[in-house]
């Protein structure tokens, strides 16, 4: 389980089309260390998604990985090896990322079986569980998703997380379709988790607001690029590129404040 860093060098994704190829993702690098969140931030269609597909092959029909490599701790990976093992994912939807017809206990069935879990395994189960809120495992392993709030279903998708043992998670907007107050507690959540388990979040999302409350570093891509990485506090106070202080001018104009001098 325990790994320092992944890397992300030379990331490539490219539209599969007979009448020319467009880059979506155009030579992102990057790296993740345990026990950080790195922000990932940009519009809507800057790549952020794409590069987190990308990593674990699991791009969209239409399009495909053209250059890059990921490593942990300097050692090449596949896809294969990052997805479920190494990095786990944790979705926008929670609803749509379950299998209607299955219950809980079959998503644990499943994510065991890709962990490898031995004899403890489900007393880790249920312990992940109260970990990320689900206090009673025996009443929440029977149900199927339709009988689950949207919280409940993303506090089990971070349950599942726990469960895979992977060092990294990559969490794709995952407090969008959350209410204001189910939102604070599952970032209270993720905050948490990284401090107690050393996890190392990569966090795609368009919301400043969120990475002011979890980020540690963040990472600006317009167009397919990186245009600039660093601490969330000189993203906040001194932004470089204008597409980072477009992104911070817009937060703070929400809130009706003015950008640091
Ligand atoms: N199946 C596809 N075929 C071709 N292009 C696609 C496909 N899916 C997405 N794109 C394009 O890829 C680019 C990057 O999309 P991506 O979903 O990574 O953006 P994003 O930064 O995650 O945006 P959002 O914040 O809206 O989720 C966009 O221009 C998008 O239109």
């Amino acid at each position: 389980m325990s790994a320092n860093h992944l890397t992300i060098e030379g990331l490539r994704v490219e539209t599969i089309d007979p009448q020319g190829r467009t880059a979506l993702v155009d030579g992102v690098s990057l790296t993740l260390h345990a026990g950080e969140v790195l922000a990932l931030v940009g519009a809507s269609g800057s790549g952020k998604s794409m590069t987190c597909a990308a990593c674990l092959d699991v791009l969209p029909p239409g399009t495909r990985r053209v250059k890059g490599s990921v490593s942990i701790d300097g050692r090449p990976c596949t896809a294969t090896d990052l997805r479920g093992r190494q990095v786990a994912s944790i979705l926008q939807s929670p609803r749509t990322a379950f299998n209607p017809v299955r219950s809980m206990r079959e998503h644990v069935r499943e994510s065991l079986r890709v962990a490898g879990g031995g004899a403890d395994a489900w007393a880790d189960v249920r312990q992940a569980m109260r970990d990320t809120g689900l206090d009673d495992p025996e009443r929440i392993l029977p149900l199927f998703p339709f009988e689950m709030s949207g919280g409940m279903l993303q506090r089990m998708m971070i349950a599942l997380a726990l469960i895979s043992r992977a060092p990294f998670i990559f969490a794709d907007e995952p407090t969008t379709d959350l209410d204001l107050i189910v939102q604070r507690e599952i970032l209270d959540l993720l905050d948490h988790l990284k401090g107690e388990r050393g996890l190392g979040i990569l966090l795609v999302t368009h919301d400043m607001g969120v990475v002011a409350r979890l980020a540690d570093r963040v990472a600006v891509m317009e167009a397919g690029r990186i245009v600039e990485t660093g601490g969330v506090m000189q993203i906040f106070h001194a932004p470089h590129h204008i597409v980072t202080r477009r992104l911070v001018e817009a937060h703070l104009s929400l809130y009706r404040q003015e950008p640091a001098a």
